[in-house]
């Protein structure tokens, strides 16, 4: 396992300067008295070059995570606080721009060029009846205005390449591509403007999972390559243990625990974040027992008090009922890692379970 981490997020989070930080985001869906708090305070920073894993449950808040930040939330989604920072060029000494006070004309020029997005199903909305060379190439002079057709015909030639995908298909129509090959064209068409950071929002769970590896060893190559940083969405989380270079859990609009790949790996903390590991059989390394989390997510229109997990939690203490945790370092101080979790806390818990202890 140690190995295949190293083989795939092999570019170290080294210099850990931020290129997104993500602060105290709040998001809820609806207007009246009790909206959807689909996010509840999310902090999260992704660095330079770095592969960011989200993770959790179906309804979570993983996707409104992805959208808010981008500023593509549809309604009735609404953004009710925080701020998401982007910090410019490398060593420019520029502030950060927060991409939720941009102007539309901001936003316009920024959206693609610095973060671009591909979205859940993303790659049956290539346009049936155009080649994909056409939509690659609309793609680039959306941007490139003062481009030429034989810059940008050379450029969608290039980009299928990037890809794996011979530059020759530039005249195809999406319904002669494999579903893997058209998942590959919208990823081309995402770094077509070179962003610093790619948003991939569970960009192949429509593939088998030999495809789905495929295509994230070809993400994470490139990434190697042009140096972008990435925050991949999916609730598989031993597929991002495979890739991430780090991995964020999210439980009821909440991050609940931030730690490197292979510590969430051999070492959870939290009890969901236990409980999701051992959800999915791992790709790699000794088969373990698939245990699952019994019952279901909180109704985020009506959040049990203290901890959102406790209702599930085999570990819940009568303070979690009334307290609330905070993403916070572990009782055992590992550098990186952040859990939300009253476990952690010594003085409420005198003694941490052994399944999250080792
Ligand atoms: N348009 C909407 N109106 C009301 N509630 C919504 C809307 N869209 C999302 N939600 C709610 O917001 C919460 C977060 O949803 P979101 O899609 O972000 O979760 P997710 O973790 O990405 O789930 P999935 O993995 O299924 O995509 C869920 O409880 C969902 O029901």
């Amino acid at each position: 396992m140690t190995e295949t981490i190293t083989a795939l997020s092999g570019t170290p989070t080294a210099a850990r300067e931020p290129i997104l930080e993500i602060r105290d985001l709040h998001v809820g869906y609806g207007y009246g008295e009790s909206p959807v708090r689909a996010l509840r305070g999310v902090n999260l920073t992704l660095h330079r070059g770095e592969v960011l894993g989200l993770a959790g449950e179906s309804g979570c808040g993983k996707s409104t995570l992805a959208y808010a930040a981008t500023r593509l939330l549809p309604p009735p989604g609404l953004i009710m606080g925080g701020e998401v920072l982007y910090h410019g060029a490398q060593g420019s000494g520029e502030p950060p721009v927060d991409i939720l006070s941009m102007t539309d004309k901001e936003l316009r020029a920024s959206r693609w060029e610095d973060v671009a997005i591909v979205f859940q199903g993303a790659m049956n909305s290539l346009n049936p009846v155009y080649r994909i060379g056409r939509q690659l190439m609309d793609a680039i002079a959306a941007h490139r205005k003062d481009s030429t057709k034989a810059e940008r015909a050379e450029r969608a030639r290039e980009l299928l390449s990037m890809v794996g995908i011979a530059p020759d298909r530039v005249s195809a129509f999406p319904h002669e591509l494999s579903g893997g090959m058209r998942q590959r064209v919208m990823i081309a068409m995402a770094l077509a403007l070179e962003p610093k950071v790619l948003i991939m929002d569970e960009p192949t769970t429509a593939l088998d999972v030999v495809m789905q590896r495929q295509i994230l060893e070809q993400v994470i190559d490139l990434r190697d390559r042009l140096g972008f940083s990435v925050i991949f969405i999916t609730h598989d989380v031993s597929l991002l243990i495979e890739v991430a270079d780090r991995i964020a859990i999210m439980y009821a609009g909440e991050i609940i625990e931030e730690a490197s790949a292979s510590d969430v790996y051999r070492r959870p903390r939290h009890p969901y974040a236990h409980g999701l590991l051992h959800s999915f059989p791992p790709l790699h390394g000794p088969k373990r027992p698939l245990a699952g989390i019994p019952g279901s997510p909180p109704d985020l229109q009506a959040l049990p008090s203290g901890c959102p997990f406790r209702v599930r939690c085999d570990h819940v203490m009568d303070a979690c009922s009334q307290i609330q945790p905070v993403l916070g370092p572990t009782r055992l101080n590992e550098p990186g890692r952040q859990v939300a979790c009253l476990l952690h806390d010594a003085a409420l818990a005198p003694t941490l379970p052994e399944s999250l202890s080792r």
